[in-house]
Parts: C-alpha cells; sequence; structure tokens
C-alpha cells in the first residue's frame, strides 16, 4: 500500500489561505515531533466562491504538489476542499489524505442535538456537514449560514473592525433565533474569528473547531501505519510555508497566529490533465 512513505516525512497541510493555520497550530500541539509544509493557494482563495470542478483541480494541483514534496499525509486543512473533492482525489493517491467534515460531525452530535453550521458558500452548498452529522444522529437538527465576507474579512487582517462584529451579527442571527446549542465553525478560517463569534452567542452555545478533532485522527492514522515521527529532537521538526500569490502579504497576514513571521516561498502549481 503506502510503502514508499517513511516517518521521518513531512504531513502535507493545504488551505486557500491563512485558514488552515488553525490546524497547522494543532498538528503543533498534537503532533510535536512532525515537520509539516503548508501551502496556500493564495493566489485563487476565496475557495468559497469557485465552482466543484475548480475546487477539484486545484485539489489535484495541489496534492501532486505536495506529492513531489514527498509528503506521508496529506490534511486538507480547509472545509471546502473537503466537502467537495475528499471522496473524488482519494483515490488517485497512494498517500492517507484527510478532511474535516466527518471529525467535525461527530464532534458536534457529541455536543448537541440543534447544531448550527457556518461554512463558506460552496460547503453550505454541498450539503456535506449536513448528511455528515445527520448519518451520524438521524436525530440531530442542522441549520446552516455560509458567511461569503469572513474569508476576505480575515485575510485583509480585519479581525477587530467594527464591520466584522456587524457583519457577524448578521450572519449569527437566525441561528440564535434558531435556538441552536452547537456552532460548527465550518470554514477553517473562523477560529481566527472565535473572539468575535463569542461575543454575539450566548455562552451555553458550544463551539466546535474540527481541527483539533482532524488532527487526532491524523495522530491515530499514523499510529495505525507506523507513520509516526518518533524522533524528539526538537530541532528536527520544522514546518516550511509556501504559497500561490503573493509571498509577502501572507508572512505579513500570519504573523498575528504564528508570532512571527514565517520564511514564505511562492509555488507555480503545473495544471493536471483531469480524466473526466
Ligand atoms: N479555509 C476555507 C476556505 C475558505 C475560502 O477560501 O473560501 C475552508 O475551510 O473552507
Amino acid at each position: 500500500m503506502f510503502l514508499q512513505q517513511e516517518a521521518r516525512f513531512p504531513i502535507g497541510v493545504f488551505d486557500s489561505g491563512v485558514g488552515g493555520l488553525t490546524v497547522l497550530q494543532e498538528v503543533h500541539r498534537q503532533l510535536p515531533n512532525e515537520s509539516v509544509v503548508y501551502f496556500g493557494d493564495t493566489a485563487r482563495l476565496p475557495y468559497g466562491k469557485r465552482s466543484p470542478a475548480e475546487i477539484i483541480e486545484y485539489v489535484y494541483e495541489i496534492l501532486h504538489w505536495m506529492q513531489s514534496e514527498q509528503v506521508k499525509m496529506a490534511i486538507m486543512a480547509c472545509n471546502t476542499s473537503s466537502a467537495l473533492a475528499l471522496d473524488i482525489v482519494r483515490k488517485d493517491f497512494d498517500l492517507p489524505i484527510l478532511g474535516l467534515i466527518l471529525p467535525g460531525a461527530r464532534a458536534a452530535v457529541g455536543k448537541g442535538k440543534r447544531i448550527g453550521v457556518i461554512a463558506t458558500t460552496a460547503t453550505v452548498k454541498s450539503e456535506a456537514y449536513v448528511r455528515a452529522i445527520c448519518e451520524s444522529d438521524p436525530q440531530a437538527q442542522v441549520f446552516q449560514v455560509d458567511c461569503p465576507e469572513f474569508v476576505p474579512l480575515i485575510e485583509s487582517d480585519r479581525i477587530n473592525d467594527p464591520y466584522t462584529l456587524q457583519v457577524a451579527k448578521d450572519y449569527l442571527q437566525p441561528l440564535v433565533e434558531a435556538n441552536i446549542d452547537t456552532l460548527v465553525l465550518g470554514c477553517t478560517h473562523y477560529p481566527h474569528l472565535s473572539g468575535v463569534l463569542r461575543q454575539i452567542l450566548p455562552s451555553h452555545v458550544a463551539l466546535v473547531n474540527p481541527a483539533s478533532y482532524v488532527v487526532r485522527a491524523a495522530s491515530q492514522e499514523l499510529d495505525l501505519m507506523g507513520l509516526r515521527c518518533l524522533d524528539n529532537r526538537s530541532d528536527r521538526a520544522e514546518t516550511r510555508f509556501f504559497v500561490s500569490g503573493d509571498p509577502d502579504r501572507f508572512a505579513q497576514v500570519s504573523r498575528r497566529w504564528l508570532g512571527k513571521s514565517p520564511l514564505v516561498e511562492k509555488v507555480y502549481l503545473s495544471p493536471v490533465e483531469l480524466l473526466s
């Protein structure tokens, strides 16, 4: 099966932009020995506005490139890609590929019965969370809202802007009125807004960040496959950052989350011929 993989190889983590950093933080917390290749497809964000065909094409390109970087596992740190592309691309790669929807849905049903999901327009339209939640708990009720303004606001570093709070109030209002008890942050950018969301939601509403659950699943998978890196010398694990857009811009925006400006390289992804 996955014979060419070795424990010392990195884990690939990708998103359209800085959203995947919320997953990267969990990788650093739960899997501190692992090296990571992080890719942000910043030239083509937001993915949430893209068609399913475009998203699938981008994901193929990213995974082909990640394979050339010798990743031993790929984590789609992007709900939109997980919702639209995971089941399609998985069969075409000789490496474990993990997505956020199932771990997020399972975590949500463990917390409540009236489950709100906020996500990109593409994820909401796919109904991937509705299916996954209802399969895990047929009694659960799901209320979805797409929040197309969030990703551009986060990518332009406007988290604490009063306008962002107003937009968030408008998006959450129908969910508060529906009396949700649980809210799934169904886009990896949104945990960056947790503080803003908390100001609006009643305190009994549980927030579910699927990032911590997908990384837990990744950890189990690494053990199962004998691919966990056991070398715990702190200087060995490194995270390298790559983007398709402007590396300086990514370094500047991600600084808030990483505590320092990372070194970021630009990558030109090659088009992949898709068999239809
Ligand atoms: N991080 C996003 C992608 C957002 C976007 O580019 O629209 C997700 O989890 O869906």
